[in-house]
């Protein structure tokens, strides 16, 4: 009998559930969500509204989460990154997750269709699906582009947090959509690159393990210009000011640097990315949110 089945009802604490939600990501999601709020409307956004939103969002992508784990539990033993968690270690059953993740979608889309409006429950429900079922179950497995085409659902929370507040999908929420999925690939292929050999041994095809680790780093290299053009964007159509545009000319600047480097082979540099890739997207927001209220 696998390890898998063998949870035992009484070792389960809420902290197993907790990490379900992959809590730090959904935290920047959630980041991302909030600064589309702001950005939608010049006035203040409620603080209820705002909560009663970051709530239904936070739900779903936690119950999105709490399904890739189930579906991922027999890659997810196979690796010493992920071999610890809930289902792998047995602390959990699938069909306590699988029941935990049906309970929290299930509020989330229910907060957000009755106290945000439908739109939002539809995207943010089209979102989950778009994690849980279409790149965890069907694209992770079957191409290296799993995550170029999985990570929309990933960049979809400004859109998310914009369409809670004016009810309509506008052109500059989709630049922040944009940024982030330009993002995602230098973001995880850092990541993949350091992990290749784990990856390669449960049977996953990410792109270092199927093209090889020169491929990636060139991929890299190019997502990562296009990074730099996109996140021009919010500056050019006026979204966004001049401290916007000198800080991310910055965070720019070492993403950058860092591709470069990984481009030159330098072996220690793939986990580096990956870290300074997260602080980047957070100061990005940040910076979006500064500059929204300096030029009020
Ligand atoms: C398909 C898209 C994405 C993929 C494949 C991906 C992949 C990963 C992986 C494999 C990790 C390591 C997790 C671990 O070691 O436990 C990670 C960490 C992380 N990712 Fe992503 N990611 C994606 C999109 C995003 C997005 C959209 C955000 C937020 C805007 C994000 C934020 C983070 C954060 C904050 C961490 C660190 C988690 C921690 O410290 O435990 N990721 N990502
Ligand atoms: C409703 C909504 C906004 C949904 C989005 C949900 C969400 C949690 C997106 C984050 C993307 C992410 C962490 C991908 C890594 O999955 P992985 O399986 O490649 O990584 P792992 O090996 O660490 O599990």
């Amino acid at each position: 009998m696998s390890s898998i089945s063998e949870a035992s009802i009484t070792d389960v604490s809420w902290k197993d559930y907790y990490h379900l939600c992959k809590p730090r990501v959904v935290a920047v999601l959630l980041l991302t969500a909030l600064v589309g709020m702001c950005l939608a409307d010049s006035r203040l956004p409620n603080p209820l509204q705002l909560f009663v939103a970051l709530l239904g969002i936070g739900l779903c992508a936690s119950s999105a989460a709490a399904f890739n784990h189930v579906l991922d539990r027999r890659f997810d033993v196979m690796m010493a990154r992920t071999r610890h968690r809930p289902l792998p270690t047995g602390h959990l059953r699938p069909s306590q997750a699988i029941a935990f993740a049906c309970i929290i979608g299930v509020i989330g889309f229910l907060v957000l269709f009755e106290w945000v409006n439908p739109l939002t429950a539809y995207l943010t429900l089209a979102s989950l699906l778009g994690y849980a079922v279409i790149y965890t179950a069907f694209l992770k497995r079957a191409t290296p582009q799993n995550i170029t085409i999985g990570g929309l659902a990933g960049a979809m929370p400004p859109l998310l947090g914009w369409v809670a507040v004016t009810g309509e999908i506008e052109p500059n929420s989709l630049l922040l959509v944009l940024i982030i999925f330009a993002w995602t690939p230098p973001h995880f292929w850092a990541l993949a690159i350091h992990k290749r050999k784990e990856y390669a041994l449960a049977g996953v095809p990410m792109l270092p393990v199927t093209h090889g680790v020169a491929f990636t780093r060139l991929q890299i290299l190019l997502y990562t210009l296009l990074l730099i053009l996109t996140t021009a964007l919010p500056f050019v159509t006026g979204m966004s000011g001049i401290v916007y545009l000198l800080g991310v000319a910055a965070l720019n600047l070492r993403m950058l640097m860092f591709a470069l480097q990984l481009y030159n082979e330098d072996e220690s540099i793939p986990i580096k990315m990956f870290w300074y890739s997260i602080r980047y997207i957070m100061w990005l927001f940040a910076l979006l949110l500064v500059d929204h209220y300096l030029s009020w």
